[in-house]
């Protein structure tokens, strides 16, 4: 079984004037096959750049990531090409994925190429993200927005991932619809038997969908653990401000003041 394992994995940017960023800094993580976990934390915090990290899309200045047992990153292409296969993305922009000029069904089927009797059918693909059999015939921007994000899901899913890692998947969409999608892409993802990263700033859908969460700050994760557990008794003095963050119906803070910190 797949398994995702990140030890101590630092990526660093080279800024104007020669400076240099640390934008992710000891990273350890795991996500275990089947497994779906959250990764929370604001704006900058570093989570787009993990998340290419783990795709070999920017170079590791520290630490190894390793899948299925074999690292990834900073290797020969055709090793990187082998694993890389299997794990997919959904971005926070769906055309990141999709070709405008191309219709549905035959993205679809350039994504089952990749890992050939790895995904069902165009026909199953479209059934699994709950768009009409004829929306292969068709071409993205004929979609609303959530129809969108769905296509890149089934895109994602028609290569035959045993990883999906969502980049922020749910943030342009409107807020009635972010649950929906978020636990569809869990729905997809498990009954195809892959595991899930879940990276988004909105801790509400989060907890909704992953089993454990990791909390990130200034490129460092500051907390990891069951989502409930992280929930309702946050370790954590950044985890207790976000959580606090969350707003209800009534516009206060989700949490009751014993948890509130300074
Ligand atoms: N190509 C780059 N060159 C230089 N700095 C970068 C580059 N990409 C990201 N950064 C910086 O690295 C840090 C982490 O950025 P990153 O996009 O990973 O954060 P994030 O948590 O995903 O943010 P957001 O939620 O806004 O997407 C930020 O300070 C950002 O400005």
């Amino acid at each position: 079984m797949s398994t995702l394992q990140l030890d101590d994995v630092g990526v660093s940017y080279r800024l104007p004037g020669g400076q240099r960023l640390l934008a992710v800094d000891g990273v350890d993580l795991q996500v275990a096959a089947g497994e779906v976990v959250g990764l929370v934390g604001e704006s900058g915090c570093g989570k787009s750049t993990l998340a290419k990290a783990i795709c070999g899309l920017v170079p590791l200045s520290a630490g190894r990531v390793r899948y299925d047992d074999r690292p990834i990153g900073r290797l020969g292409l055709r090793t990187r090409a082998a694993e890389l296969r299997r794990i997919q993305m959904v971005f926070q922009n769906p055309y990141a994925s999709l070709n405008p000029r191309r219709r549905v069904r035959d993205q679809l089927q350039d994504g089952r190429r990749i890992n050939p009797g790895a995904a069902p059918s165009v026909a199953e693909l479209l059934d699994q993200v709950e768009l009409p059999a004829d929306a292969g015939a068709r071409f993205p921007h004929e979609f609303s927005g959530g129809q969108r994000q769905r296509i890149a899901i089934a895109r994602a899913m028609a290569a035959g991932p045993t990883l999906l890692i969502g980049d922020e998947p749910i943030a342009s969409l409107d807020a009635s619809l972010q649950a929906r999608i978020a636990s569809l892409m869990r729905e997809v993802a498990l009954a195809a038997g892959a595991s899930m990263l879940f990276i988004s700033h909105d801790l509400a859908v989060v907890r909704l969908i992953a089993d454990r969460v990791a909390v990130m700050r200034a490129g460092r994760i500051v907390e990891l653990g069951p989502t409930e557990q992280v929930w309702r008794e946050p370790a954590d003095a950044y985890t207790k401000r976000l959580l606090a963050a969350i707003p209800v119906a009534d516009g206060r803070g989700r949490l009751p003041e014993e948890l509130a910190v300074d």
